[in-house]
């Protein structure tokens, strides 16, 4: 069912993020108890694990890659056509090297964001909600569109999967989540490109993200192969080296507010020390935005932890929905977009 990822930042003792096949959560063949047992754990220990047997076709993902290679090595004004503030509400499009403020520095990488595609007449966007609308795809790249779009199709169906394997380990029914926010999940993806990180004469390296936690339920990320992502456990960074064929999964801040504190979303933060550009393709599973994202009633006690967070903030306190709580967010990561975004 698992296996360690036995590789420990250099200098610290190997200590594994496990590895969990996903298979029975996503094709209902096989024991999914067992499976949720092993997130469960991972989720309680580290709050990030790997995931395999996730289903979702390896040639797609290998498409997506050479594409956004492709789209990255485009020239600046190529990819200029298609940024950010032309996204206005949807917030999608491109960003440059610098253009987000993860934990309130610039990161060292380049973003394409995408979501899920709707149209001009849906009521969300005819209502104006922000983050939702539709894409902006490089007309340099026309395959694009269909690869970030069957992605986004495929690992909206591993989210779930994932979700009830969490509900099962919290002795929740498998359609917990799935009954109160994510009939209609929000999802968010992207395609980065970190380019390397100088070498740094200081102590503080270039981040390509700075240290930070994501904000919904889950995260799974595709990583090419050269590294970079770690993870905070405990007091200790790890490294989170690529496995081929896997994606990395960590929880965010709604769960960790729904678990009270049992399930943390772990902070994480990115250095590209390979030499050459570094591909990730996170992908964000997230309660619908109007959702009020409340405790599960079991857990009473909260396990607060603000006080040693990144940011030092509560995910407890917060009153409101989650499109409320995503909005806070967006406009601290992306400031000059604040005016486009907030209603
Ligand atoms: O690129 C990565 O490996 C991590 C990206 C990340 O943490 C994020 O986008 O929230
Ligand atoms: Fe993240």
């Amino acid at each position: 069912m698992t296996r360690d990822a036995t590789k420990g930042a250099p200098g610290e003792d190997a200590v594994g993020l496990p590895v969990i096949d996903v298979g029975p959560l996503v094709s209902g063949i096989g024991d999914r108890v067992l499976v949720a047992a092993a997130i469960g754990r991972a989720c309680r220990e580290h709050g990030f694990f790997y995931v395999v047997g996730h289903g979702v076709d390896a040639g797609l993902l290998r498409r997506l890659e050479q594409l956004g290679r492709r789209f990255f090595a485009l020239p600046a004004e190529q990819k200029e056509a298609i940024r950010m503030e032309r996204g206005g509400r949807a917030w999608r499009g491109y960003f440059g090297v610098g253009g987000e403020l993860t934990s309130g520095r610039p990161d060292l990488k380049e973003g394409l964001y995408f979501g899920a595609e709707l149209p001009e007449d849906h009521p969300r966007v005819r209502a104006g909600v922000p983050l939702h609308g539709k894409n902006l795809f490089p007309s340099a790249v026309p395959d694009l569109r269909g690869a970030v779009l069957e992605t986004i199709a495929a690992m909206t169906r591993v989210g779930h999967a994932i979700m009830e394997g969490i509900a099962l380990s919290l002795g929740l029914d498998a359609r917990y989540f799935a009954e109160r926010y994510t009939g209609e999940p929000l999802v968010l993806f992207r395609l980065f490109n970190y380019p390397p990180a100088p070498p740094s004469a200081a102590q503080e390296p270039s981040w390509g993200v700075g240290e930070h936690t994501d904000y919904g339920l889950l995260t799974l990320l595709w990583q090419d192969d050269a590294g970079g992502l770690q993870v905070k456990s405990g007091t200790r960074w790890l490294e989170a080296p690529p496995i081929p064929g896997s994606f990395v999964c960590n929880i965010g801040d709604m769960l960790d507010r729904m678990t009270r504190g049992r399930y943390r979303s772990t902070p994480h933060r990115v250095v590209n020390a390979a030499g050459r550009d570094r591909l990730s393709f996170p992908f964000f599973f997230d309660p619908d935005w109007d959702a009020e994202v409340r405790p599960i009633e079991a857990f009473v006690e909260v396990l607060d932890d603000h006080e040693e967070r990144w940011d030092q903030a509560s995910v407890h306190e917060f009153r409101g929905t989650y499109g409320d709580y995503l909005l806070g967010k967006v406009s601290k990561v992306f400031p000059e977009l604040r005016r486009d975004v907030l209603p």
